[in-house]
């Protein structure tokens, strides 16, 4: 999940590593050459950039796969305008959950015995007793819903700053992540709302006004906004900070994934491909499936940066057309933006030269977006015709039509009326096609051992494993050519299982990852 970020503190300096010496191939558009150096690890080593501030370098050549980080997070916390989540686990409660209280601060809990809980825990050792103290939870009775996300909001900066009296080396650590205070503080909209939402209802509703000065809260709110990683696997949803994988720089393609383990929020980051010493270690803080105007968006204003990298400046986005609309005056051409790195860029087709305002494209594909929310989310047909009719306008591999390829890429095949025996041989051909489609897109955007990838190949498999034993056992398919379309699923599944492997057990994926196994096993040797 994307991360947010900041710096502080300079780290002592080094010996250099010099990533000017031939293998340095950054995956960023910047010479990032002249850099100083701050520390090394055996795997990489920290630099800093006048452009993007510190940011990890490969201090060898790493392959893919290869651990880079493995860290317990500094702090975890309720995410932003949560609903409310059980301050021991972090999960959201279902309508029918019981309604538990934590016995000393009254705040709202899964069970007593959760996990979270424990008298080592977070809320044990932070937060539990000084809101007993300070009664906090009497101001739910007085609450409307948005000012009861906005309470939950506000505990990961409490616990941050709480963290200061229980382990001041730990709450030192986090103040070495950037808090970006001086470009922050001229988005008046932005401060405004952390003034009046966190730092008031701190200091002046929960009482922590002797404890906590205003800049100071400011500043781990920041801390907060561009350094913290979304964690943890549905019910549970949560936010942390991690030292050292914050410095990870962002890239829209990007050479580094991450997982966090189920319970303890334990981050391990690793490289998605083979890294050459001295390229930058980077991982996406945006959606990969997104297209360029909408991710740079997104990067400016939650993490306060306009991207530059290849797939940002490339129009085409990598020769995937990811963002390419259909011409409708020519039909033959293709409009793409102009400057793809300015937000405001006009868009032309590329054969008939008709142009486009930036503000007529983004109206198209916020109206495109809306009539998609209104289609339901099962059903197959409609999202099929969304398909067919908006291919007219939009490139095959547009984004918007990539999310309803992904999603129907999963239904056939998993839900009523189109389980896997249901699927007559031409459902089966769509949902391979779809799959097919998705992954040569990814294998661009996102390659190596991603968990799109992963679960794109588990999905393939099953319409290519049936479709192999129902056109051989009719007798349109010879014996070797069963073999060749066998050892193509064997491969999709190597491939799926080892990438899935990486994932923490618990989760779907972690599932996924077993289940390819099993199927490898029962097709025995082809
Ligand atoms: C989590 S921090 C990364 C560490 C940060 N560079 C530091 O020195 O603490 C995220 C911030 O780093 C900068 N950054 C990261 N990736 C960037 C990129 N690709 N282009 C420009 N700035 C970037 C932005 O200021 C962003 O808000």
């Amino acid at each position: 999940m994307p991360p947010h970020h900041k710096k502080k503190k300079h780290k002592k300096q080094t010996q250099s590593f010099d990533i000017s010496k031939g293998k340095a191939d950054t995956s960023s558009e910047w010479d990032l050459s002249h850099d100083v150096q701050l520390e090394a690890t055996t795997s990489y080593c920290i630099k800093r950039s006048e452009l993007v501030g510190r940011y990890l370098v490969a201090s060898r050549d790493l392959k893919a796969g290869d651990v880079i980080i493995e860290t317990p997070p500094l702090m975890v916390g309720p995410c932003a305008e949560t609903e409310p989540v059980c301050l021991g686990c972090h999960s959201t409660f279902q309508p029918s959950s019981v309604f538990y209280k934590c016995e000393s601060c009254n705040w709202r809990i899964c069970s007593p015995n959760c996990h979270g809980l424990v008298a080592s825990s977070t809320h044990s050792q932070l937060e539990c007793i000084p809101l007993r103290d300070k009664a906090v939870y009497k101001l739910f009775q007085a609450c409307t819903p948005v000012q009861v996300k906005l309470m939950y909001e506000a505990i990961l900066t409490l616990r941050c700053m709480l963290l200061k009296t229980v382990d001041f080396a730990s709450y030192e650590r986090l103040l070495d992540m950037d808090p970006l205070n001086d470009v922050r503080q001229q988005i008046p909209k932005l401060w405004n709302r952390n003034q009046k939402e966190i730092v008031q209802r701190i200091r002046d509703d929960w009482g922590f006004a002797v404890e906590f000065t205003e800049q100071e809260l400011h500043t781990i709110c920041g801390i907060i906004e561009v350094n913290a990683f979304e964690v943890g696997q549905d019910p549970i949803k949560a936010r942390a900070l991690f030292p050292q994988a914050y410095l990870l720089m962002h890239d829209c393609t990007p050479n580094t994934g991450h997982t966090d383990a189920l319970k303890t929020h334990y981050l391990t980051v690793r490289t998605l491909r083979d890294v050459r010493a001295g390229e930058s270690l980077t991982l996406t803080y945006a959606h990969i499936l997104q297209g360029t105007l909408k991710r740079r968006q997104h990067l400016k204003e939650e993490k306060f940066f306009y991207c530059n990298c290849r797939r940002c400046s490339d129009p085409t986005e990598l020769g995937t057309y990811c963002s390419a609309l259909r011409c409708t005056d020519c039909r033959r051409g293709l409009i793409l933006p102009v400057n793809p790195l300015n937000q405001e860029s006009g868009w032309r087709c590329q054969e008939c030269r008709k142009e486009m305002s930036c503000e007529s494209v983004v109206l198209l594909l916020e109206t495109l977006s809306q009539q998609l929310e209104c289609i339901d989310g099962n059903d197959v047909a409609g999202l099929e015709t969304f398909l067919r009719q908006q291919a007219l306008i939009l490139h095959d591999n547009h984004y918007i039509l990539l999310s309803v390829k992904h999603s129907l890429c999963e239904l056939y095949g998993k839900i009523e009326n189109y389980l896997v025996p249901q699927l007559s041989l031409d459902q089966l051909k769509r949902k391979e096609s779809l799959c097919r489609d998705l992954l040569e897109v990814v294998d661009q955007l996102e390659p190596g051992l991603t968990r799109l990838r992963g679960t794109i190949m588990y999905e393939l498999h099953v319409p290519l494993l049936i479709e192999a034993g129902q056109l051989f056992q009719s007798g349109v398919i010879q014996r070797s050519e069963l073999r060749r379309r066998l050892k193509e699923v064997q491969q999709f599944l190597k491939e799926s299982a080892k990438i899935l492997a990486f994932e923490p057990e618990g989760t779907p994926e972690h599932s996924i990852a077993e289940a390819a196994r099993d199927a490898l096993e029962n097709m025995g040797t082809v």
